[in-house]
C-alpha cells in the first residue's frame, strides 16, 4: 500500500515537473489532435490545455508546414525511432514570439524539436510526443557571428576610399574569370583607367581633395558599369574593370561614356570645382593572351598609348585604335 502511494506521489511530481519544465511537451494522437500540452506551450502560445485538447494541430497553428510535419511524424511512427530537427533546417515549428531583450535581433523563438514515438501497452504507436527546445540564444549568436564574418570578409576585399574591390581581391576575380573564359570562349574585355595629371590635383588642392576626386571618379565608374562588371581600385589613381561577356564595340561605348562622364562635370570639393579627365586602355581577350597578367599588360599598354597621345582618350589594344574627345 505504501509502495503504491509512493508511485502515485512520484507520478504526481513528474506531472508537476513536466508542466514547469523549460521545454515544450506536446503529445499528439494519430489524427494529430493534441492530448498533452505543458506549461511551456501554454505560456508561449497563450492557449490553455483545455483550449487545445482534441483539436488538430494544423488548425491551431496554420503556420506549421503540414506536409513536412506529417512526413516527419509518420516516419518516426513507422520506424519506431526518434528524430530531430534543428533551427537551421527550419527556424521554428511553433511561431512563438521572442521576448528576450538581449536577443533583439529576432522577433520569434528559434526551436529545435525532437519527435518521439510513444508505444501503447500493446506495443503500437498511437501517439507521438514532441519536445520543443528554445534555442534562440544559440541561433542568434550563430547568425550574428556569420554576419560579422561576412562583414569582415567584405571589408578585407574592399578599398576603403572608393568601396570598389581592392587590388588583391580584384586580381583574384580576374584569375577566376580568366579560367572561366578559357573554357567558355566568351568575349570579355579588360579596361584600365587612370586619372590624368593627378599629381597636379594633389599639389594644387591637397591630398584630401585628391582623395575626393578618386572617390568621385569611382562613383561615376559605378554608375556607368553594369552590376555584373567587376571593378577595382588597381592602385593610387588607377582603376581596373572587367566587362564580362562584352564585345569590343560595347566596351568602347562603355569607356567613352565613362571618359565623358568624368570630363563633363567638374568635381566639387569645398569651394573648388576641380576638372579632371581620365585616360583609358582596353584589351579584348584573345587566344594569344595566355595569362591574366598578360591581359593586364595589354590593357596597360593601351592606357599608356592614351597618355602618350594627349590623355583624355580611349585606346583599344591590340590595334591601337583611338577615340578621343
Ligand atoms: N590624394 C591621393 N593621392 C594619391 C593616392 N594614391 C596615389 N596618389 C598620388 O597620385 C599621384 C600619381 O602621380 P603620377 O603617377 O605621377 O601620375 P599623374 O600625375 O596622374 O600623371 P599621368 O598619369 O601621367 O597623367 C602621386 O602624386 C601619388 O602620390 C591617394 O590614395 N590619394
Amino acid at each position: 500500500m505504501a509502495a503504491m502511494s509512493n508511485d502515485f506521489l512520484e507520478m504526481h511530481w513528474m506531472v508537476t515537473m513536466i508542466h514547469h519544465i523549460d521545454v515544450g511537451l506536446v503529445v499528439l494522437d494519430k489524427d494529430y489532435r493534441v492530448q498533452v500540452w505543458n506549461g511551456f506551450m501554454k505560456n508561449h502560445s497563450g492557449l490553455t490545455p483545455d483550449q487545445v485538447r482534441n483539436r488538430e494541430i494544423f488548425r491551431l497553428f496554420p503556420d506549421i508546414p503540414e506536409r513536412w510535419f506529417r512526413q516527419k511524424l509518420d516516419s518516426a511512427r513507422l520506424l519506431k525511432n526518434r528524430s530531430f530537427t534543428t533551427w537551421e533546417q527550419r527556424p521554428y515549428v511553433f511561431r512563438f514570439q521572442n521576448y528576450r531583450p538581449i536577443t533583439g535581433s529576432s522577433a520569434f523563438m528559434y526551436q529545435n524539436m525532437t519527435v518521439c514515438p510513444l508505444e501503447s501497452i500493446k506495443g503500437e504507436i498511437d501517439h507521438i510526443a514532441l519536445i520543443i527546445y528554445d534555442v534562440t540564444d544559440e541561433a542568434v549568436n550563430k547568425i550574428e557571428q556569420k554576419l560579422a564574418n561576412a562583414r569582415l570578409e567584405e571589408i578585407s576585399r574592399t578599398d576603403s576610399i572608393t568601396q570598389l574591390f581592392n587590388r588583391g581581391h580584384w586580381e583574384e576575380r580576374l584569375r577566376h574569370e580568366f579560367a572561366r573564359m578559357q573554357r567558355s570562349k566568351q568575349p570579355s574585355t579588360l579596361v584600365m583607367i587612370d586619372i590624368d595629371h593627378f599629381k597636379a590635383v594633389n599639389d594644387q588642392y591637397g591630398h584630401v581633395a585628391g582623395d575626393e576626386v578618386i572617390r568621385e571618379v569611382a562613383r561615376r565608374l559605378k554608375r556607368t558599369k553594369r552590376n555584373v562588371d567587376i571593378a577595382g581600385r588597381f592602385g593610387g589613381e588607377e582603376f581596373s574593370i572587367l566587362l564580362l561577356d562584352t564585345q569590343p564595340d560595347q566596351a568602347l561605348y562603355f569607356a567613352e561614356r565613362l571618359r565623358k562622364a568624368v570630363a563633363k562635370t567638374p568635381i566639387e570639393f569645398e569651394d573648388h570645382a576641380i576638372s579632371v579627365t581620365v585616360s583609358i586602355g582596353i584589351s579584348q581577350n584573345h587566344p594569344e593572351i595566355n595569362s591574366p597578367l598578360a591581359w593586364v599588360e595589354r590593357a596597360d599598354a593601351a592606357l599608356y598609348e592614351s597618355k602618350k597621345n594627349g590623355r583624355n582618350q580611349v585606346t583599344f589594344s591590340p590595334d591601337g585604335m583611338h577615340m578621343d574627345g
